[in-house]
């Protein structure tokens, strides 16, 4: 925990260690986050494969990290919910739901950047 004795570098230095710690507990613990990170590594794979270029490079990378960022907060509204009311609840369904939209809208996104940068290419192989 940040101690408010703690000089600004030893605290900027806590932060991130504990991020470091959440990023770590998502790629070990939570199945969507490795799916995500899966596809992530296999369209980086892709962009070396057929040598996108550095503006294609910025809008993968992009939209690889959009998609981690609301998968890694729908699963920190996920972790709240369940602290905060473990049993079943309307309003639990409904912000659950509403948290997993956000990777839903991220996701659409990177179907659409990745099909117009690898689509024609790959269509260019046969
Ligand atoms: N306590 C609850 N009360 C009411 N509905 C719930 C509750 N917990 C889960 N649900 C419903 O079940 C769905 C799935 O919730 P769950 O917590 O299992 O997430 P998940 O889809 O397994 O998430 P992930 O795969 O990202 O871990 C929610 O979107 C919601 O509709």
């Amino acid at each position: 925990m940040i101690d408010p004795n703690d000089s600004f570098l030893v605290g900027r230095l806590k932060s991130i260690k504990y991020a470091l710690r959440g990023t770590w507990i998502l790629i070990t613990t939570e199945d969507s986050v490795k799916v995500q990170l899966s596809f992530g590594v296999l369209v980086t794979i892709l962009g070396f494969y057929f040598g996108i270029s550095s503006t294609e490079w910025m809008m993968q990378t992009l939209v690889i990290g959009m998609v981690l960022v609301a998968e890694s907060a729908n699963t920190a509204i996920e972790k709240i919910a369940d602290f905060v009311n473990p049993e079943y609840h309307k309003q639990i369904e409904v912000i659950k739901d509403v948290a997993a939209g956000a990777p839903s809208f991220a996701a659409f996104a990177a179907i659409v950047i990745c099909g117009i940068i690898y689509v024609p290419r790959v269509i260019a192989l046969f």
